[in-house]
């Protein structure tokens, strides 16, 4: 998976969430003149107030009175009629940047190579997809709005001072570099506090996902108290982050409060200074104080602020690991459509190594398969046999280009995978398992996913072939009942015949039957080995199985040890031979 290597700092995050907003950009503006309105409105209510009590009052004027009640009700209404708009338009701005960053982040996941969910866990991919991009939502919002004002403030403020008393303004510009550092340390702290929290959420998510969707392993092995103990590990984890971040948020507060203080302590020092030596009016002295006032304000509203970026921050950064990363298994620029085959395919010396990162992290895993050559020819049957982790598998993964080649190559009708178009070849092959994947949904859904595009009339014609119709016909809604999550309400035979007849409105070249029938019973297996013959007819085939019997009248059987094929031959060959294949079946019949 290759990986860019953009940096998570606070710019790249807003310029990353607004760059979501620009497309909106009225809606950003009709905000900003929205929210500066509403702070103008709010400094005008109490000039009401005080023009009431100096003016209105002394002149005992009732139709003055009336005027002014009026206008501070409609201005009020007006406070009222804006703050709506605003809040409403924010939501409307925030929900549609974090809609599409969810449905961007959502694509890009789904476009990553099959190593990488193969090395990452459910749980965590699901707290980045949900909860992160919601941390990310927060920057969106009127608090973070106003900053900008606040920052605006803060400048002229500062300016201000210095025209006013520039030594002053100098001592007070002294404690911003503790500020920063404290800024600096608590940034930091709060930040890896945040990560952790964050890293132990998924660890939660992920315990919930795996109990919940291994809920019978569970119940059977009555070990409910056991996943309660590592939930509550988990749990307990997160609360000591959380702890950890909150006790630094608690302690950074009071300390940028103590350097304000040193601040004002400082002025009223100089200022007292200066008044007694006539260099300063008290006037000045209290105005000066009451800007000082003004520049805190916004160091304030920002420490309460830098919470919540130091955790959209996390988010930033866990969102972005996932939106840097970019498939390797790719089309060629000269890649061509998988080719109608009539000779079948060729694995040419093929080996293969497993990435470094979906292997354990002690000792090292030799190759999974290696320099395994052998022709698949077109419309004939070749079953792969041998030991379990021979890499059997691992070849069917290959067939379908989940992973790169390390060395040899795998042709269709003498093209090199690396030059067929990805989407095409997957839509010639068909994969069934052992591991039946049933949606949440109808028959009908189900059985479609082999081809959006397909009638009733051809999904009846596969459910035919699969054996299945007199099933589907006695339920009382046919195609449309419902199966729920994983086909909960069907037989495991029932759902393998189910894939099957998905597999077959595929109408794949090329079939590959992984253990297909191997969870299911002798009895369960023979009414199978009818659709799965139907499946297999006039089609190249690819089957691989642990029960021999089922390959018998395979065209040409492969065994394979150790990731390397070590005989072939057709059933009667191979038992006279009496090698490995020899031994295997003798193991299963004496
Ligand atoms: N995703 C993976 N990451 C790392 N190693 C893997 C992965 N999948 C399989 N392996 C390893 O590759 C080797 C071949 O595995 P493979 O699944 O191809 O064997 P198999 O012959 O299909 O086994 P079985 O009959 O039990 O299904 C094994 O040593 C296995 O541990």
């Amino acid at each position: 998976m290759a990986q860019s290597t953009e940096k998570v700092t606070l710019s790249n995050m807003f310029r990353f969430v607004f760059g979501q907003v620009l497309n909106r950009k009225w809606l950003l503006i009709l905000n900003i003149v929205a929210l500066t309105v509403i702070s103008l409105l709010e400094f005008v209510i109490p000039q009401y107030t005080q023009y009431i009590i100096d003016h209105v009052i002394p002149k005992h004027d009732i139709g003055l009175l009336t005027k002014v009640v009026l206008g501070l009700l409609a201005t009020a209404i007006v406070l009222g009629v804006l703050s709506y708009v605003s809040t409403y338009y924010m939501g409307v701005m925030s929900q549609g940047a974090i809609t599409n960053l969810r449905t961007e982040l959502y694509q890009s996941t789904l476009q990553l190579d099959t190593q990488f969910f193969e090395s990452s866990k459910t749980g965590d991919l699901m707290v980045r997809l949900t909860s992160d991009i919601n941390n990310l939502q927060s920057l969106i919002s009127a608090n973070m709005l106003s900053m900008i004002g606040s920052i605006i403030t803060f400048i002229f403020v500062w300016i201000y001072i210095f025209i006013l008393n520039w030594q002053m303004a100098i001592a007070i510009t002294i404690t911003f570099p503790f500020m920063f550092l404290i800024y600096r340390i608590f940034r930091n702290r709060i930040h890896n506090a945040f990560r952790a929290a964050r890293a132990s959420q998924a660890q939660m998510s992920n315990q919930m996902q795996n109990t919940l969707t291994q809920i019978d392993l569970i119940k059977s092995y009555t070990n409910e108290e056991f996943e309660e103990q590592r939930f509550g590990m988990f749990a307990n984890q997160n609360k000591q982050d959380m702890i950890r971040a909150t006790q630094n948020q608690a302690l950074f507060s009071p300390l940028i409060d103590f350097v304000n203080y040193l601040g004002t302590a400082i002025i009223l020092a100089f200022g007292a200074y200066f008044v007694i030596h006539h260099q300063l009016t008290v006037g000045q002295l209290v105005a000066y104080l009451a800007y000082i006032g003004m520049l805190q304000g916004p160091i304030r509203a920002f420490t309460q602020i830098l919470n919540q970026l130091q955790q959209s921050l996390v988010s930033y950064g866990r969102v972005m690991d996932i939106m840097a990363l970019r498939p390797i298994i790719v089309d060629q620029p000269n890649a061509v459509p998988f080719p109608t085959m009539s000779t079948g395919v060729q694995l040419k010396d093929v080996s293969f190594t497993y990435p470094e990162s979906d292997r354990p992290s002690t000792g090292t895993i030799p190759a999974a398969v290696s320099h395994v050559s052998f022709n698949i020819p077109f419309g004939k049957t070749t079953a792969l046999v041998g030991h379990s982790g021979s890499g059997k598998t691992t070849l069917t993964k290959l067939i379908d280009h989940l992973y790169n080649l390390d060395a040899g190559d795998i042709l269709f009708d003498g093209r090199p995978i690396s030059q067929i178009q990805l989407q095409s070849l997957r839509e010639n092959i068909a994969i069934v398992s052992q591991d039946i994947y049933m949606l949440d949904g109808s028959i009908r859904d189900n059985v479609r996913y082999g081809r959006s595009n397909a009638t009733d009339d051809e999904i009846w014609q596969v459910i035919e072939m699969a054996d299945i119709a007199d099933f589907v016909h006695g339920l009382p809604q046919g195609l449309d009942t419902q199966i729920g999550e994983r086909g909960v309400k069907l037989s495991g035979g029932q759902k393998q015949r189910l894939s099957i007849a998905r597999a077959l409105l595929k109408n794949a070249q090329l079939v590959i039957l992984d253990e297909a029938t191997a969870s299911l019973d002798n009895e369960s297996e023979k009414t199978i080995q009818h659709a799965l013959e139907n499946l297999m007819q006039s089609r190249t085939s690819l089957v691989i199985a642990h029960r021999l019997s089922t390959i018998h009248n395979a065209d040409q059987i492969i065994v394979m040890d150790h990731g390397q094929v070590v005989e072939r031959g057709t059933h009667t060959e191979l038992l006279v031979a009496n090698g490995p294949y020899a031994k295997l079946y003798n193991a299963q019949f004496n």
